[in-house]
Order: C-alpha cells, then sequence, then structure tokens
C-alpha cells in the first residue's frame, strides 16, 4: 500500500476523498484528440488516463504510417515505456481508445459516416494537437494542416450537441516576428480564407515563388501557418468553448510519469544527439539568449487545467494561454550548453565521432570558420578514409544535412521573445491545492541543471536505446581522441 501511495499520488487522494476536480472533471467524459500519436499527444493521453481512469473514451483520429495499421500503432504506444503506470491504474485502457481512421488532408477528415456520427453526438471536450511541425514544409502542406484541417475540426465541432471546450495548441512562436507577446490572437495581413482559397487554384511553382512574399517576417512556412490557424479559430469560435494554448520550445518530462522521456528528434533534441555523438561541435546561437523550453508534461498538464477551466467557468472570449519559462524562471543557451557538455562527460552517448564540444558564436564569419574546420573538414578527410577503406563515403552528406537544420534553428536560439502569462498565472490561482500539485505547471520549481541532466539521459535512454552498461566503455572511447 505504501509503495502504491508513492507510485500514484493522484489515486491515493481520490482514495482519501480529497480528488482533484481536474481529474473529477474529466471523469466520465468522451474526448477527441488530434495528433495523439505525436510527442505531446501520447503525454496528453497518458496523463488523461492515468488521472481520470474512469473517463469513459478517448477518441484518437489517426492514420495508419509505416505499414502498421490503427491498431498496431495504438497497441505500440500501450505497450511502450511511457505507459507502464497507466496500465496499473487502468487495466481497461485498450477498452478506453477508439481509434478512428482520419487523414486530416482529406476532405471531412475522410472519417466514415458511423464513425462521425459517433464522434458528434459523443464528444464532450476536444484536444487539437496534430500540426504539421516541419520549418520547411510546403506552404500548400503547412496551410492544409495547420489552417484547413483547424477550420474543418470547428466545423464539426460546431454539430457536436454535448460539446463542453475545444483546446487548439497552437506555439508560443505563432507571432515571433514581434518581440514581446501577449496572451491575444494577433492579426495576419492576409485573411486565412484567402489563404486557403488561394492554395485550391494556384499550382506549386508559383505557390513556391510567392511564399516568401507571403511569410514576411515570420522565419517559415510552420510558425506562419500556425499564426493562421489561431486566426481560423478565433474567427469562426461561434458559440464554442474554446481556448489556445501555446507552448514554446517543448522538451523532455520534467516529472511525470518519469524524468526525461523523449521519443522525437524535435526543438533541441536532435542538436543533443548531433552534439553528444562529436558530429556537432559548434553553432550560431547567442549564449545570453534565453532558451524558452517548457517540459512536454508542463504542457499537459497546463493543456487539462485550461480544458476544465474552459468547459466548467465558460469565458466569454477565447482565452490564450501561454506556457513558457522565460519570464518566471529563465535560462539561457549559455547555459544549457554548458550543463548538456557537463552531462555527456559523466554520461556519455556511444561510439561518439569526437570528444563533445561546444563553441556557441553569434559572429558570422566566426561561424562560416568553425563550420569549415571543425564540421567540414573533418567530415571530407573522414570519407576520404572510408573510401581508401574500401567503404561507402557518408559523412559530408551528414555534415551537410546537419548544417542545413542548425540554419533553420539559427532564428530561434539568437533572438529572445518576451511572453506574458497573466491568463496562465490567473489560471494557476484558481486551481485548488490538490490541482496545483496534480497537475503542476509552475515552471518556477524547476531545476534547470537537474532538467537538462534528466533530458541527456532521456536521449540516451529512450531515443538513442543505448544501455547504461556501456557507459565505461563510452568513456574510454573518448579518452582515445
Ligand atoms: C555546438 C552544439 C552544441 C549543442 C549542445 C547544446 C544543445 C543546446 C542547444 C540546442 C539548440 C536547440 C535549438 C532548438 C530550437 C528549436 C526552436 C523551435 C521553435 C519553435 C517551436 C515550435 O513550435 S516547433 C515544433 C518543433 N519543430 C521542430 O523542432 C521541427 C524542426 N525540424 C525540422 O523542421 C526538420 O527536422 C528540418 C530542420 C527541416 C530538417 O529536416 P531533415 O529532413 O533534414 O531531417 P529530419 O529531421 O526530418 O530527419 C532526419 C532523419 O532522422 C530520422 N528521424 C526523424 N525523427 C526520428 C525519430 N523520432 N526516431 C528516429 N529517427 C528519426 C528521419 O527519418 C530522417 O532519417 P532518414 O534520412 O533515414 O529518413
Ligand atoms: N514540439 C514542440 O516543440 C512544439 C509543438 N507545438 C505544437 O504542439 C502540437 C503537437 O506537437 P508535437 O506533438 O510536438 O508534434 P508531432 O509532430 O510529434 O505530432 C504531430 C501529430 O499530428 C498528426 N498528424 C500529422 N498529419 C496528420 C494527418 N494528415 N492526419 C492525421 N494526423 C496527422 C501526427 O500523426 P502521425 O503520427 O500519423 O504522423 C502526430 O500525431 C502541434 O500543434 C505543435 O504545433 C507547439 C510548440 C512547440
Amino acid at each position: 500500500m505504501g509503495r502504491e501511495r508513492n507510485l500514484f499520488p493522484e489515486l491515493s487522494e481520490r482514495k482519501g476523498g480529497t480528488m482533484s476536480t481536474i481529474a473529477a472533471f474529466y471523469s466520465g467524459k468522451s474526448i477527441l484528440i488530434t495528433g495523439a500519436t505525436g510527442f505531446m499527444g501520447k503525454v496528453l493521453m497518458e496523463k488523461l488516463f492515468r488521472t481520470s481512469p474512469d473517463l469513459k473514451v478517448i477518441y484518437i483520429l489517426m492514420r495508419p504510417k509505416a505499414g502498421q495499421t490503427l491498431q498496431q500503432r495504438v497497441f505500440q504506444i500501450l505497450n511502450s515505456k511511457l505507459f507502464e503506470k497507466v496500465k496499473e491504474v487502468c487495466p481497461t485502457v485498450h477498452d478506453k481508445i477508439r481509434a478512428i481512421y482520419a487523414d486530416l488532408n482529406q476532405n471531412d477528415f475522410a472519417i466514415s459516416r458511423e464513425d462521425m456520427q459517433e464522434l458528434l453526438s459523443c464528444t464532450n471536450i476536444i484536444f487539437h494537437c496534430a500540426a504539421t511541425v516541419r520549418f520547411d514544409d510546403p506552404l500548400r502542406h503547412a496551410v492544409q494542416l495547420n489552417v484547413t484541417a483547424t477550420q474543418q475540426l470547428l466545423l464539426m465541432a460546431s454539430q457536436m450537441p454535448k460539446l463542453e471546450a475545444f483546446i487548439h495548441i497552437s506555439t508560443a512562436f505563432s507571432n515571433c516576428n514581434l518581440t514581446h507577446i501577449d496572451e491575444v490572437v494577433y492579426p495576419c495581413p492576409v485573411e486565412p480564407k484567402k489563404i486557403i482559397d488561394s492554395m485550391e487554384w494556384l499550382d506549386d511553382s508559383i505557390i513556391d515563388e510567392i511564399t516568401p512574399k507571403l511569410i514576411g517576417d515570420q522565419p517559415n512556412t510552420y510558425t506562419y501557418t500556425k499564426a493562421l490557424g489561431e486566426m481560423v479559430v478565433q474567427q469562426e469560435s461561434g458559440n464554442l468553448n474554446i481556448a489556445i494554448v501555446r507552448p514554446s520550445i517543448v522538451g523532455a518530462t520534467w516529472q511525470e510519469p518519469f524524468p526525461g522521456w523523449v521519443d522525437n528528434l524535435n526543438g533541441p533534441s536532435g542538436l543533443i544527439i548531433a552534439a553528444g555523438k562529436g558530429f556537432l561541435r559548434a553553432i550560431k546561437a547567442t549564449p545570453m539568449a534565453v532558451a524558452d523550453l517548457i517540459p512536454v508534461d508542463t504542457v499537459v498538464n497546463l493543456t487539462l487545467a485550461v480544458g476544465w477551466y474552459t468547459a466548467v467557468h465558460r469565458p466569454k472570449s477565447t482565452l490564450v494561454y501561454h506556457c513558457t519559462s522565460g519570464n518566471l524562471n529563465p535560462c539561457n543557451w549559455g547555459k544549457m550548453g554548458f550543463q548538456v557538455l557537463a552531462t555527456f562527460e559523466k554520461i556519455p552517448f556511444e561510439r561518439a565521432f569526437r570528444r563533445p564540444n561546444a563553441d556557441f558564436t553569434s559572429n558570422n564569419f566566426m561561424n562560416q570558420y568553425w563550420n569549415a574546420v571543425s564540421h567540414r573538414a573533418p567530415a571530407i578527410i573522414y570519407d576520404f578514409y572510408l573510401r581508401l577503406t574500401g567503404r561507402k563515403p557518408r559523412m559530408t552528406k551528414l555534415m551537410n544535412r546537419l548544417l542545413r537544420t542548425t540554419s533553420m534553428l539559427e532564428y530561434f536560439i539568437n533572438r529572445s521573445w518576451e511572453w506574458s502569462t497573466y491568463n496562465t498565472e490567473m489560471l494557476m490561482s484558481e486551481l485548488s491545492p490538490e490541482d496545483q500539485r496534480v497537475f503542476n505547471f509552475d515552471v518556477r520549481q524547476l531545476n534547470w541543471l537537474e532538467y537538462i541532466e534528466n533530458y541527456v539521459l532521456g536521449i540516451k535512454k529512450y531515443l538513442l536505446k543505448e544501455d547504461m552498461a556501456g557507459i565505461p566503455e563510452a568513456k574510454q572511447h573518448l579518452k582515445r581522441f
């Protein structure tokens, strides 16, 4: 019993009769999630099942992928380490997930008539997480998923008699052309409807040509279309109870269900791998610029609190919530790089190409210099060695790809933004003490050094799937350089 109390504080609360209000709210509910197979979606589902095992059903709109059927994908998610605790708290979890075939790129999402009927008549809450998060997506595709699909989902929502709240996940960078960003939806220069219409009749080459003009001072099609998506939400909210959550750079879990969980290469994760493996040793970054990272479990806790608040308090207008760390507990890229390197000393990655290093420079000339000396030259030399030994050269290709990636991220690591967090702080003050604990999104409590260490460890374990027993050998390997 004692052990169980430690493992599942949320449950012991329930047994003790002081159940969290938010957890109780989701009990018996039918919840629709888009993007449930993504990084954030999985953590959202996990937390919902763990804290509200009595929820009625989670509908997930999903497509088959990489040769796997919907059922196989669900099975894989539920059998992953992330869901270990859930299976103990909610043994019927398999029966509570309804995977619905849907492709958000298609008309009516290609959902069957029966499925659509069920969704329309039963859904109580919608969490819209699906998006394309690639920075280099062609505008047509980014508009389709981040704007048109949002519009279609709103239309569906407007036909749901039992719907209590619609929570739209956007990004804190949807207005990154501004330096101070308030919790409001900013107008876009061109109406989203006009953009959607034009995508229907313009051909790809013309779209590619006008993309830079359309996106203007936005850095890429992702942030641009997320801004358009927010406008659609505001314009077409009708009588719906809607809220928008804007996370900054979403990182590995901080606490729940366990620290350091991450399963994709987005945000800093890919660069941490490249640095730990010794490929990336210098980057164009401003050490003093704020590294506005936010753990994925913090985002999920805020999102669930927003769902409850929106449904129960029914604010008159669409509220926007910033889920950021910079103004409450700032960390900068210099400190982060330093801590990442310090962690590599303790827990190095296996078979590194070179000894990890992290030179940050905001100077263009120095950056070109480091790229030539630290990246391109070693790659050319290594490929020469591979050729000599009768193997296929690959390092130059890999390096070019990595440098292309870093060049796309540069915009975000050489600037600082200020996000106001009035609504988020207001919501925190509205929560009961149990809710503040069970759905903690108070980022002031985050210890960055500990978080970054767990993040790097999580990358090693869950992304690279390296065994901790290999650490002594990895250390030996680094000593040879
Ligand atoms: C000196 C160094 C020191 C370092 C140490 C210190 C570290 C600290 C400093 C760190 C600074 C951090 C800065 C973060 C700033 C983020 C700002 C975000 C702000 C906005 C926040 C948001 O709101 S934004 C949501 C997040 N959005 C992204 O962050 C997408 C970005 N990114 C892409 O837009 C594409 O990445 C881009 C780039 C086009 C390339 O594209 P690309 O095509 O070249 O490469 P890909 O990434 O697609 O994939 C390459 C290969 O990895 C395979 N792969 C993919 N996933 C996989 C998986 N899960 N498991 C296995 N393998 C996987 C894939 O299958 C490919 O393999 P294959 O070649 O075999 O097919
Ligand atoms: N990660 C981050 O740093 C940040 C993310 N955000 C926002 O958070 C939300 C979730 O992001 P995250 O979890 O990181 O993203 P992921 O890329 O991990 O997940 C995207 C999800 O969208 C689904 N999806 C994409 N295209 C389609 C389609 N055509 N039909 C059905 N489903 C589709 C994917 O399904 P499938 O598995 O089939 O591909 C996946 O479940 C997004 O709205 C993003 O903009 C905001 C700030 C930062």
